[in-house]
């Protein structure tokens, strides 16, 4: 595989490294999923909690305002007298003063015509038309919020935003108990901001936590500009916080509804509180704990990584140290002690092994070289030997084996190469062809070995007699030839003279006497080859044989 590290620490790291990503990544996993569970269902309650708290206190407050209406009714008799306008328009100042949420709080007759009103305001007007009129001649009673109609223009005039009211409204009774009248209240629904605003938390807003009064037809009555829609989305109805993603802004939110417990006594008015949180903002921290825990999963992992590419520097070191001193082995030194210093059992074993191992190869080594050196040795003394065989070989094929005379192959080399020299040199020399008179009668007479003796012996008094640089050779039979190399002919002529008597006066070891005939020829550059030399020699030879042997013939004798 390319893409993985050669050398083995690198692998070591890597493996290590990839191992804490492995027990890292489920663990990171398994935290972040028990975690988020476990926040879910936190935010969970906690939106549950909130809402529950928020429909409790608009109960409670509802509640707490009916019954102030109803105390005031009570309690209030004036309110349902005949003289109600001059008597209780105190009591309704007073009481709005105290509270001024309340945009309006008035007393009817029996008949809905209003008596008696904080401000003055529509009395003398009839309200029999109106829903709380004939709700409150019955009993107390809650009204839905809705529009200002005939306030607007008295508490508002020429304002753009409408007013918008809740209604509270109780019978008031005569001193017999009959039903005289209804005592009545308009709460500005600037109400609702204010009990919503004092429950809930100032962080829900950081927290991106939305609150809306929804009424029962699920239209949002609380905040006033809360959505581009005015609708909770259909069937958020549950109790238990759910996740939608149906909101008119997009995206997912945990939300819930909760219903706003009816206020006492009168008619149901079907508010529901729901809250809302997007999801993202809900596990917000959720996230954060991710980042956290991928974050240290991977710093630790890289961390092992490098701990390990670290450490593995103990195992590897002396392994690359066995490495050096194994390659100082192979380029052939002998001194090197293959010990890494490791303390590791397996790492001391190598090096025992190498040891070994080394010690082997240097002894093979030194074997090899001593028998290369023995057979070199044998080598050069056989070679010797072969050069003395091809000498003694050369000189057995160049010379005579009875006389110990270069032979005839010889002397025809020899006269060759004279040949060529005269001609390069223009120097001639002299042919001397001897041959030993009556030499068949030696055979005859004293036996062949005789005869031998006696060619021996001829060769050695024609050795002893010629200088170093002239040329004696057995020719053929009891034929020698002579070559005198630069040698005038009367100093040639000479020489044979010396060499007949040498031989005439001698003492031959088998024989009485022995002589020879020479013939003298001088070799000239016109020759065509070194035969011509010869056969002239050849033919002096012949005349000395003629004229009576024991003597020397040549060419230029006179
Ligand atoms: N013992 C011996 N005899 C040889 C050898 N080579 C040749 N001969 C003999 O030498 C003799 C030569 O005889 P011839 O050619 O008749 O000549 P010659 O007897 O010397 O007579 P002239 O030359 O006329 O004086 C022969 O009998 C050969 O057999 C040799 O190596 N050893």
């Amino acid at each position: 595989m390319k893409w993985l590290p050669e050398t083995f620490r690198s692998r070591l790291a890597l493996a290590i490294g990839v191992l804490a990503l492995g027990v890292g990544l489920p663990f990171y996993l398994y935290v972040t999923h028990v975690y988020g569970q476990q926040l879910v269902r936190e935010r969970e309650q906690a939106l549950h909690e909130l809402a529950e708290a928020v429909a409790s206190v608009v109960s409670l407050n509802l509640e707490e305002r009916l019954r102030e209406i109803g105390q005031v009714a009570r309690l209030s008799p004036e309110l349902a007298g005949a003289r109600a306008e001059e008597a209780g328009a105190a009591t309704l100042d007073a009481l709005q003063a105290a509270y001024p949420v309340y945009a309006w709080i008035g007393a009817t007759d029996a008949q809905g015509v209003v008596k008696v009103a904080t401000g003055g305001l529509l009395v003398g007007r009839s309200v029999a038309q109106r829903p709380w009129f004939a709700a409150g001649l019955n009993g107390p009673y809650l009204g839905d919020r809705h529009r200002a109609d005939l306030l607007q223009s008295l508490l508002a005039p020429g304002a753009s935003e409408p007013l918008y009211f809740i209604d509270v409204a109780v019978p008031l009774r005569a001193p017999d108990g009959s039903v005289s009248g209804v005592l009545s209240a308009h709460l500005h629904w600037r109400w609702a901001a204010n009990v919503v605003g004092a429950i809930v938390p100032r962080k829900s807003a950081r927290q991106q936590i939305d609150v809306f009064l929804v009424d029962q037809a699920g239209h949002i009555s609380y905040p006033d500009r809360a959505l581009g829609a005015d609708r909770v989305p259909d069937g958020l109805v549950s109790e238990v916080p759910q996740v939608l993603d149906s909101w008119p802004e997009g995206g997912e939110y945990l939300s819930v509804a909760v219903p706003v417990p009816e206020a006492g006594p009168a008619s149901p008015l079907g508010w529901r509180v729901v809250v809302r949180q997007p999801l993202t903002a809900a596990l917000g921290d959720l996230v954060d704990l991710q980042r956290a825990v991928l974050g240290v999963t991977l710093l630790a992992s890289l961390v092992f990584l490098l701990l390990t590419w670290w450490g593995a520097r103990i195992i590897s070191r002396p392994l690359e140290v066995l490495t050096g001193l194994a390659l100082r082995v192979e380029r052939g030194e002998e001194d090197v002690v293959l010990d890494a210093g490791a303390r590791s059992a397996e790492v001391r074993a190598l090096s025992t092994a190498l040891k070994g191992m080394a010690a082997t190869l240097i002894a093979r080594r030194q074997a090899l070289e001593r028998s290369n050196h023995e057979l070199e040795d044998k080598v050069a003394e056989r070679t010797a030997e072969l050069a003395r065989s091809n000498a003694e070989l050369e000189r057995l094929a160049r010379h005579d084996p009875l006389t110990g005379l270069p032979n005839r192959r010889a002397c025809d080399e020899r006269l060759a190469l004279e040949f060529e020299r005269m001609r390069r040199t223009g120097v001639a020399y002299v042919v001397l062809v001897l041959d030993v008179d009556h030499f068949k009668l030696v055979n005859d007479s004293h036996g062949h070995a005789a005869g031998d003796a006696v060619l021996r012996h001829v060769a050695d008094v024609l050795r002893r007699q010629l200088r170093s640089t002239d040329f004696v050779g057995r020719s053929g039979g009891e034929e020698f030839l002579v070559l005198l190399p630069q040698t005038p002919p009367d100093e040639a002529l000479r020489v044979a003279q010396k060499l007949r008597h040498a031989v005439d006066i001698s003492c031959p070891p088998a024989a009485d006497h022995v002589t020879l005939s020479i013939g003298l020829s001088e070799a000239q550059p016109e020759h065509n080859s070194s035969d011509g030399a010869v056969r002239a020699a050849d033919h002096q030879l012949y005349r000395a044989k003629q004229n009576g042997r024991n003597r020397v013939e040549s060419s230029f004798m006179r």
